[in-house]
Protein backbone atom coordinates (compact mmCIF):
# COMPACT_ATOMS: atom_id res chain seq x y z
CA UNK A 1 0.00 0.00 0.00
CA UNK A 2 1.08 3.61 -0.31
CA UNK A 3 -0.55 5.62 2.86
CA UNK A 4 0.10 9.28 1.93
CA UNK A 5 -1.27 10.95 5.05
CA UNK A 6 -2.12 15.29 5.33
CA UNK A 7 0.56 15.72 2.61
CA UNK A 8 0.95 19.86 1.65
CA UNK A 9 3.02 21.35 -0.95
CA UNK A 10 3.83 24.83 -2.07
CA UNK A 11 6.32 26.70 -4.90
CA UNK A 12 7.37 30.07 -5.00
CA UNK A 13 4.36 30.70 -2.39
CA UNK A 14 1.67 28.85 -4.48
CA UNK A 15 -0.33 26.35 -2.90
CA UNK A 16 0.72 22.84 -5.08
CA UNK A 17 -1.40 20.35 -2.90
CA UNK A 18 -3.54 20.73 -0.14
CA UNK A 19 -3.52 18.33 2.73
CA UNK A 20 -3.92 14.93 0.91
CA UNK A 21 -4.90 11.52 2.64
CA UNK A 22 -5.52 8.62 0.77
CA UNK A 23 -4.28 5.25 0.43
CA UNK A 24 -3.20 3.83 -2.54
CA UNK A 25 -4.78 -0.24 -2.81
CA UNK A 26 -1.24 -2.72 -2.67
CA UNK A 27 -1.29 -4.85 -5.86
CA UNK A 28 -3.61 -3.08 -7.85
CA UNK A 29 -3.64 -0.70 -10.45
CA UNK A 30 -5.00 3.23 -9.29
CA UNK A 31 -5.39 5.79 -12.09
CA UNK A 32 -4.64 9.38 -11.07
CA UNK A 33 -7.01 11.61 -13.07
CA UNK A 34 -7.73 15.43 -13.07
CA UNK A 35 -7.23 18.44 -15.33
CA UNK A 36 -4.26 20.39 -15.79
CA UNK A 37 -2.22 21.40 -13.24
CA UNK A 38 -4.03 19.63 -10.30
CA UNK A 39 -1.32 18.31 -8.92
CA UNK A 40 -0.93 14.34 -10.06
CA UNK A 41 2.67 14.80 -11.39
CA UNK A 42 3.66 16.50 -7.88
CA UNK A 43 2.29 13.88 -5.63
CA UNK A 44 3.77 10.97 -7.41
CA UNK A 45 6.94 12.65 -7.57
CA UNK A 46 6.39 13.24 -3.66
CA UNK A 47 5.94 9.79 -3.31
CA UNK A 48 9.03 8.66 -5.30
CA UNK A 49 11.15 11.11 -3.12
CA UNK A 50 12.15 13.01 -6.81
CA UNK A 51 11.47 16.30 -4.60
CA UNK A 52 11.61 16.81 -1.04
CA UNK A 53 8.16 16.12 1.24
CA UNK A 54 7.69 19.47 2.77
CA UNK A 55 4.36 18.87 5.21
CA UNK A 56 2.96 14.80 5.93
CA UNK A 57 3.92 11.51 5.62
CA UNK A 58 4.11 9.31 2.86
CA UNK A 59 4.95 4.94 3.29
CA UNK A 60 5.37 2.75 0.23
CA UNK A 61 5.08 -1.02 1.48
CA UNK A 62 5.57 0.40 4.79
CA UNK A 63 9.01 2.44 4.17
CA UNK A 64 8.49 6.16 5.19
CA UNK A 65 9.92 7.65 2.18
CA UNK A 66 12.00 10.43 3.75
CA UNK A 67 13.62 7.66 5.76
CA UNK A 68 14.49 5.10 3.25
CA UNK A 69 17.86 4.93 2.27
CA UNK A 70 17.98 5.40 -1.47
CA UNK A 71 19.34 2.08 -2.93
CA UNK A 72 16.49 0.13 -0.88
CA UNK A 73 13.71 2.67 -2.29
CA UNK A 74 15.06 2.07 -5.70
CA UNK A 75 14.27 -1.57 -5.36
CA UNK A 76 11.26 -0.75 -3.89
CA UNK A 77 9.59 1.64 -6.35
CA UNK A 78 10.23 2.88 -10.01
CA UNK A 79 8.83 5.78 -11.80
CA UNK A 80 8.14 7.38 -15.41
CA UNK A 81 8.25 10.84 -15.00
CA UNK A 82 7.03 13.09 -17.85
CA UNK A 83 10.39 14.60 -18.32
CA UNK A 84 12.36 12.06 -20.13
CA UNK A 85 15.19 13.94 -21.20
CA UNK A 86 18.41 12.27 -21.30
CA UNK A 87 22.06 14.19 -21.90
CA UNK A 88 24.13 11.30 -23.06
CA UNK A 89 23.53 9.67 -26.55
CA UNK A 90 22.29 6.10 -25.63
CA UNK A 91 20.62 2.93 -27.25
CA UNK A 92 17.31 1.67 -26.75
CA UNK A 93 18.49 -1.07 -25.07
CA UNK A 94 20.92 1.14 -23.11
CA UNK A 95 18.66 2.77 -21.60
CA UNK A 96 16.23 0.38 -20.49
CA UNK A 97 19.32 -1.90 -19.17
CA UNK A 98 20.09 1.74 -17.20
CA UNK A 99 16.69 0.67 -15.37
CA UNK A 100 18.53 -2.19 -13.46
CA UNK A 101 21.29 -0.54 -12.41
CA UNK A 102 20.09 -0.48 -8.80
CA UNK A 103 20.10 -4.05 -8.71
CA UNK A 104 23.61 -4.96 -9.92
CA UNK A 105 25.72 -1.71 -9.46
CA UNK A 106 27.35 -2.20 -12.67
CA UNK A 107 27.84 -5.92 -12.97
CA UNK A 108 24.48 -7.22 -14.34
CA UNK A 109 24.04 -10.84 -13.94
CA UNK A 110 22.13 -13.27 -16.43
CA UNK A 111 18.44 -12.09 -14.36
CA UNK A 112 19.28 -8.45 -14.97
CA UNK A 113 19.69 -9.09 -18.70
CA UNK A 114 16.77 -10.99 -19.19
CA UNK A 115 14.79 -8.62 -17.55
CA UNK A 116 15.93 -6.18 -20.17
CA UNK A 117 15.23 -8.42 -23.05
CA UNK A 118 11.88 -9.28 -21.48
CA UNK A 119 11.08 -5.27 -21.13
CA UNK A 120 11.84 -4.35 -24.51
CA UNK A 121 10.17 -7.48 -25.73
CA UNK A 122 7.00 -6.35 -24.01
CA UNK A 123 6.72 -3.02 -25.50
CA UNK A 124 7.48 -4.09 -28.92
CA UNK A 125 11.03 -2.42 -29.45
CA UNK A 126 13.10 -5.49 -30.91
CA UNK A 127 13.67 -4.17 -34.21
CA UNK A 128 14.71 -0.87 -32.83
CA UNK A 129 16.70 -2.08 -29.23
CA UNK A 130 19.95 -0.70 -31.15
CA UNK A 131 18.30 2.43 -32.56
CA UNK A 132 19.49 6.09 -30.51
CA UNK A 133 16.97 7.11 -28.72
CA UNK A 134 17.69 10.49 -29.74
CA UNK A 135 16.52 9.02 -33.46
CA UNK A 136 13.53 7.19 -32.88
CA UNK A 137 9.60 8.80 -32.70
CA UNK A 138 8.08 10.33 -30.27
CA UNK A 139 6.40 7.58 -29.14
CA UNK A 140 8.90 4.55 -29.50
CA UNK A 141 10.91 6.69 -27.16
CA UNK A 142 7.82 7.02 -24.61
CA UNK A 143 8.13 2.97 -25.15
CA UNK A 144 11.53 3.18 -24.49
CA UNK A 145 11.30 5.03 -21.24
CA UNK A 146 8.47 2.64 -20.10
CA UNK A 147 10.43 -0.50 -20.63
CA UNK A 148 12.86 0.85 -18.46
CA UNK A 149 10.93 1.57 -15.67
CA UNK A 150 9.41 -2.20 -16.12
CA UNK A 151 13.04 -3.69 -16.37
CA UNK A 152 13.49 -2.31 -12.58
CA UNK A 153 10.99 -5.59 -11.72
CA UNK A 154 10.18 -3.24 -8.40
CA UNK A 155 6.89 -4.26 -6.37
CA UNK A 156 5.50 0.04 -7.40
CA UNK A 157 5.77 1.02 -10.39
CA UNK A 158 4.67 4.49 -10.80
CA UNK A 159 4.10 5.66 -14.57
CA UNK A 160 3.37 9.69 -15.43
CA UNK A 161 1.08 9.56 -18.17
CA UNK A 162 2.67 6.68 -19.70
CA UNK A 163 0.31 6.59 -22.33
CA UNK A 164 2.01 9.84 -24.33
CA UNK A 165 2.47 9.65 -27.87
CA UNK A 166 1.50 5.70 -27.80
CA UNK A 167 -0.79 4.51 -30.99
CA UNK A 168 -4.35 3.19 -30.29
CA UNK A 169 -2.99 -0.83 -30.13
CA UNK A 170 -0.06 0.14 -28.55
CA UNK A 171 -1.45 2.00 -25.86
CA UNK A 172 -4.34 -1.11 -25.29
CA UNK A 173 -1.36 -3.62 -25.18
CA UNK A 174 0.50 -1.49 -22.34
CA UNK A 175 -2.43 -0.92 -19.99
CA UNK A 176 -2.99 -4.50 -20.50
CA UNK A 177 0.19 -5.90 -19.57
CA UNK A 178 -0.03 -3.12 -16.20
CA UNK A 179 -3.33 -4.95 -15.39
CA UNK A 180 -1.98 -8.60 -15.84
CA UNK A 181 1.44 -7.24 -13.87
CA UNK A 182 -0.86 -6.16 -10.71
CA UNK A 183 -3.04 -9.19 -11.35
CA UNK A 184 -0.43 -11.86 -12.03
CA UNK A 185 2.55 -10.10 -10.10
CA UNK A 186 0.86 -8.78 -7.18
CA UNK A 187 2.51 -5.08 -8.41
CA UNK A 188 0.89 -2.20 -6.78
CA UNK A 189 0.95 0.55 -10.08
CA UNK A 190 -0.07 4.07 -9.73
CA UNK A 191 -0.53 5.88 -13.61
CA UNK A 192 -1.98 9.19 -14.26
CA UNK A 193 -4.00 9.11 -17.49
CA UNK A 194 -6.11 11.74 -18.84
CA UNK A 195 -8.17 9.44 -21.20
CA UNK A 196 -10.63 8.38 -18.15
CA UNK A 197 -11.91 5.53 -20.15
CA UNK A 198 -8.33 3.26 -20.16
CA UNK A 199 -9.30 3.86 -16.01
CA UNK A 200 -12.22 2.87 -16.31
CA UNK A 201 -11.07 -0.52 -18.72
CA UNK A 202 -7.99 -0.94 -17.05
CA UNK A 203 -7.77 0.60 -13.12
CA UNK A 204 -9.33 -0.79 -10.14
CA UNK A 205 -9.39 2.15 -8.16
CA UNK A 206 -9.38 5.88 -9.19
CA UNK A 207 -8.26 8.99 -7.25
CA UNK A 208 -9.76 12.33 -8.63
CA UNK A 209 -7.64 15.93 -7.72
CA UNK A 210 -8.34 19.14 -8.66
CA UNK A 211 -6.74 22.51 -7.62
CA UNK A 212 -4.39 20.59 -5.25
CA UNK A 213 -7.19 18.69 -3.52
CA UNK A 214 -8.26 15.23 -3.18
CA UNK A 215 -11.72 15.34 -4.95
CA UNK A 216 -12.88 12.24 -5.00
CA UNK A 217 -11.61 8.28 -4.31
CA UNK A 218 -12.89 4.66 -4.99
CA UNK A 219 -13.27 1.34 -6.37
CA UNK A 220 -13.55 2.23 -10.34
CA UNK A 221 -17.03 1.59 -10.60
CA UNK A 222 -17.99 3.49 -7.72
CA UNK A 223 -16.22 6.51 -8.86
CA UNK A 224 -17.39 6.95 -12.36
CA UNK A 225 -20.55 8.52 -11.63
CA UNK A 226 -22.07 11.97 -13.37
CA UNK A 227 -21.84 13.64 -9.67
CA UNK A 228 -17.74 12.62 -9.62
CA UNK A 229 -17.19 13.62 -12.63
CA UNK A 230 -18.33 16.88 -12.82
CA UNK A 231 -16.66 17.42 -9.22
CA UNK A 232 -13.12 16.63 -10.79
CA UNK A 233 -13.77 17.72 -14.74
CA UNK A 234 -15.87 20.45 -14.23
CA UNK A 235 -18.07 19.42 -17.08
CA UNK A 236 -20.79 16.82 -17.69
CA UNK A 237 -20.49 13.64 -19.56
CA UNK A 238 -23.28 10.48 -19.82
CA UNK A 239 -21.72 7.13 -17.91
CA UNK A 240 -22.81 4.23 -19.53
CA UNK A 241 -22.61 0.58 -18.39
CA UNK A 242 -21.44 -1.98 -21.18
CA UNK A 243 -20.69 -5.38 -20.01
CA UNK A 244 -19.07 -5.53 -16.87
CA UNK A 245 -17.45 -1.88 -17.48
CA UNK A 246 -18.60 1.61 -17.31
CA UNK A 247 -17.28 3.96 -20.17
CA UNK A 248 -17.64 8.19 -19.44
CA UNK A 249 -19.34 9.25 -23.14
CA UNK A 250 -17.38 12.61 -22.69
CA UNK A 251 -16.87 13.34 -26.41
CA UNK A 252 -19.48 15.62 -27.17
N1 LIG B 1 8.70 23.61 -10.70
C1 LIG B 1 7.57 24.25 -10.47
N2 LIG B 1 7.56 25.50 -9.99
C2 LIG B 1 6.42 26.15 -9.71
N3 LIG B 1 5.19 25.63 -9.92
C3 LIG B 1 5.13 24.39 -10.39
C4 LIG B 1 6.31 23.62 -10.71
N4 LIG B 1 5.91 22.41 -11.17
C5 LIG B 1 4.58 22.42 -11.16
N5 LIG B 1 4.10 23.59 -10.71
C6 LIG B 1 2.71 23.98 -10.53
O1 LIG B 1 2.10 23.02 -9.69
C7 LIG B 1 0.77 22.77 -10.07
C8 LIG B 1 0.58 21.27 -10.24
O2 LIG B 1 1.39 20.82 -11.31
P1 LIG B 1 1.46 19.28 -11.68
O3 LIG B 1 2.47 19.14 -12.79
O4 LIG B 1 1.68 18.50 -10.45
O5 LIG B 1 -0.01 19.04 -12.22
P2 LIG B 1 -0.62 17.83 -13.06
O6 LIG B 1 -1.93 17.50 -12.45
O7 LIG B 1 0.37 16.74 -13.19
O8 LIG B 1 -0.85 18.55 -14.46
P3 LIG B 1 -0.83 18.01 -16.00
O9 LIG B 1 -2.07 17.17 -16.17
O10 LIG B 1 -0.94 19.29 -16.78
O11 LIG B 1 0.45 17.27 -16.25
C9 LIG B 1 0.53 23.59 -11.34
O12 LIG B 1 -0.16 24.76 -10.99
C10 LIG B 1 1.92 23.90 -11.82
O13 LIG B 1 1.93 25.13 -12.51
Amino acid sequence: MIDIRSVSHALHGQTILSDISVQLPKGKVTALVGPNGAGKSTLLSLIARLQPLQKGTIEVDGLDVTQTPSKQLAKTLAILTQSNQLASRLTVADLVAFGRFPHHQGRPTVEDNKLVDEAIESLELTSIRHRFIDEISGGQRQKAFVAMAYAQDTDYLLLDEPLNNLDMKSARTLMQRLGSLSAQSSKTIVVVLHEINYAALYADWIVGLKDGRLVANGETKYFLTNETIEQVFDMQADIHDVGEHRFVMHYR
